[in-house]
């Protein structure tokens, strides 16, 4: 069973609380849109996927208790709450993807006049439910492809693969994008170690991949940030694999920091280096990574870790939340639910796939 972040059922919404992890496992009560924007603020939910997901749901509690007169009134509610929620954190793309999205659907069903706005409501909250199950066929999807793609270009069988940051079950609806893929391997019995780095200054890695690879039995070791280095180097590393906030139209790709360095040290060690991220993370509208807002993050959360001061209080800090990796540097490929892509030839893959259009609302 994997770990599970978020609870849903209809009218009820709760999330596990990531910032007490691993001490403590304690679910908290997502009741409104202001709760879940205060919960991903504060990043008690993180990871792309997952504040779109607790975002969307959150909205759907909320539908879930109010009435509306007419349809207009429920498009302008379900528009203006979508568009606060994307307000709570700006990098990762996923909230404005699917508040974008949400926003059509609820234009569509509202113009159509087809149905009483109690119809209409219950028709918006299955369509933002259904975020749930696709993100885990989704992720699926990804791992198969990620872990089918590294095996294909690797002699050496079983193999070992170096991530960072935390993009698994508490990421995302459940399974994972970069550690889907690692999922996968190790599923088919094709993993042999996972070097996970503690991911300062939050230390996602630390506290939340490494519980989710102990909780799956994997073989793995923390890492710290500053050993990645040294760890392509003393070990074999058949492949990098992360997850991304955000890629853009040239294939350049916002992530947690220290995202970059680690893809530097791995070009330099001739070691594949991997984006596992849905079609929803992309972002054809930015044409290059310089372009990408990057959250810098209070200097509070640099200086102490777990309310111990780690550092001086009169330092100054500087603590973006996340950094750009270049296209050129993304050397393995971009990892997605339709196949591995050069990042370069994404933004025509992903434009044939919307001239398909497989997407109903997410
Ligand atoms: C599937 S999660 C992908 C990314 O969101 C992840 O790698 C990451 O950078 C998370 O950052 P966070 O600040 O914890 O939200």
């Amino acid at each position: 069973m994997t770990l599970q972040a978020i609870k849903y059922h209809r009218g009820q919404l709760d999330i596990l609380d990531q910032l007490l992890l691993p001490d403590a496992t304690h679910y908290l009560e997502i009741a409104d849109t202001d709760a879940a924007w205060k919960a991903i603020k504060k990043m008690q939910v993180r990871g792309a996927p997952a504040i779109a997901i607790v975002g969307c749901l959150s909205l759907t509690v909320e539908l879930n208790q109010k009435k509306f007169a007419t349809l207009q009134e429920l498009k302008q509610y379900v528009e203006e709450k979508l568009e606060y929620l994307v307000s709570a954190r700006p990098t990762a793309v996923n909230m404005a993807d699917a508040s974008a999205k949400g926003k059509q659907m609820v234009r569509k069903i509202a113009n159509a006049g087809e149905l009483e706005p109690e119809e209409a409501k219950l028709k918006v909250i299955k369509e933002f439910e259904g975020m749930l199950q696709k993100d885990i066929d989704v992720n699926k999807n990804i791992g198969r492809f990620g872990a089918e793609h590294i095996l294909f270009h690797n002699e050496e069988k079983p193999v070992n693969i170096l991530t960072h940051c935390n993009t698994g079950s508490l990421a995302t609806a459940g399974y994972g994008t970069a550690l889907g893929v690692i999922r996968c391997l190790q599923e088919h019995k094709k993993l042999s170690h996972v070097y996970c780095t503690e991911t300062r200054p939050y230390n996602q890695g630390a506290r939340l991949t490494a519980y989710e690879l102990v909780h799956e039995k994997m073989d793995a070791s923390l890492i710290c940030d500053s050993t990645a280095a040294a760890c392509m180097k003393e070990h074999k590393v058949h492949a990098v694999v992360v997850g991304a906030d955000r890629v853009v139209a040239n294939g350049d790709t916002a992530n947690k920091i220290g995202t970059y360095q680690i893809a530097i040290v791995a070009k330099h060690h001739n070691v594949p280096f991997y984006v596992a991220c849905p079609k929803t993370t992309f972002d054809p509208s930015i044409e290059s990574g310089k372009d990408i807002h990057i959250e810098v993050r209070p200097n509070h959360e640099m200086k102490s870790v777990k309310g111990v001061k780690i550092a001086p209080d009169d330092i100054n800090c500087w603590n973006p939340a996340f950094d750009v990796t270049p296209a050129s540097l993304i050397t393995g490929g971009i990892i997605t639910e339709f196949g591995v892509f050069k990042p370069e030839e994404l933004k025509q893959r992903i434009s044939e796939l919307d001239q398909d259009k497989v997407d109903v609302f997410y």
